[in-house]
């Protein structure tokens, strides 16, 4: 079997990109989704992800699988690529153009800004897992710093669903968080029966956050798109940040705003072409 790709990624956190339109059905198995991500044996990448035909109202649909082979509902990185992948097949490529895009978390509308920018409305933030659109409303306060036990440790987490479930914890040094011991924990923690991503975050200054994260079905990523936006919103429910703030990613910077507005919230960033090819797919 031979198949088409190109490889993207969004500081760092790296896909593999299909090109599907012709067929609503992934051409390729979770399986076989898991082997072309091995780094060793495969193409390499943190999740393969599928530009689908259109469902109800939308110009395309994304589908993607995480490098174990697990489907998330929603990837941020994952579409500013789709939507730079989109222009480059459309000829649409240094354009403004905005696309409404099916994804299992709802139609997410990723606009091009120049050569390699996107700029996405991320849509509404929900108080996971109850599924509530997150506000500043009171009432919700149950939601924020809530107590979690994690290897004998005590956390105060928050969590965010962005389409994708989030588990936010705010910590007085990132750099020093043993993310390959702590991060499967949180992963598989009894509290969340479909797996988390779990952002740990320090407050540089209120607009300005540093993360690191583990992500559910990655590990460690150099970035997550959901996760920045997640971490942004427990932000200021839990008075650490303002609602414009930049945050910064092992792989680089993205800027974030929760809009007070529409209460949807914007992600900008880049998503950059680094090669394409032909996989051949063993038999
Ligand atoms: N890196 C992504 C998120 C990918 C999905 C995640 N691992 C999950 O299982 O929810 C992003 O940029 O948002």
């Amino acid at each position: 079997m031979k198949i088409n790709f190109t490889k993207y990624h969004g500081l760092g956190n790296d896909f593999i990109l299909i090109d599907n339109r012709h067929d609503s059905t992934p051409c390729l198995t979770p399986e076989q989704a898991m082997k072309i991500c091995d780094r060793h044996f495969g193409i390499g990448a943190d999740g393969v992800i599928f530009a689908l035909p259109p469902q109800e109202s939308s110009d395309y649909t994304m589908r993607i699988y995480n490098s174990d082979g697990s489907e998330p509902e929603m990837c941020g990185n994952g579409i500013r690529c789709l939507a730079q992948f989109l222009a480059s097949l459309e000829g649409k490529k240094n354009s403004n153009h905005t696309y409404n895009i099916h994804t299992l978390g709802g139609i997410i509308c990723p606009q091009l800004q120049g050569e390699e920018n996107v700029k996405v409305n991320m849509g509404q933030p929900y108080l996971h897992p109850t599924e509530i659109p997150t506000t500043l409303a009171s009432g919700q306060e149950k939601a924020i710093n809530q107590p979690l036990s994690v290897q004998e440790q005590n956390w105060q987490v928050t969590c965010v669903s962005m389409g994708n479930p989030h588990c936010i914890t705010f910590v007085d040094k990132v750099d020093e968080i043993p993310l390959e011991k702590i991060g499967p924990h949180f992963e598989n923690h009894s509290a969340f029966p479909k797996r988390i991503n779990t952002e740990f975050i320090e407050v540089v200054r209120p607009n300005y956050l540093k993360m690191r994260v583990w992500e559910r079905g990655a590990g460690i990523t150099l970035a997550c798109g959901t996760g920045a936006c997640a971490s942004v919103v427990a932000g200021v429910l839990t008075g650490n940040s303002d609602r414009a703030c930049t945050v910064e990613l092992p792989g680089g910077c993205l800027d974030i705003e929760w809009s007070a507005e529409d209460n949807h919230v914007y992600m900008t960033g880049p998503a950059t072409k680094v090669f394409e090819g032909v996989y051949l797919y063993p038999s």
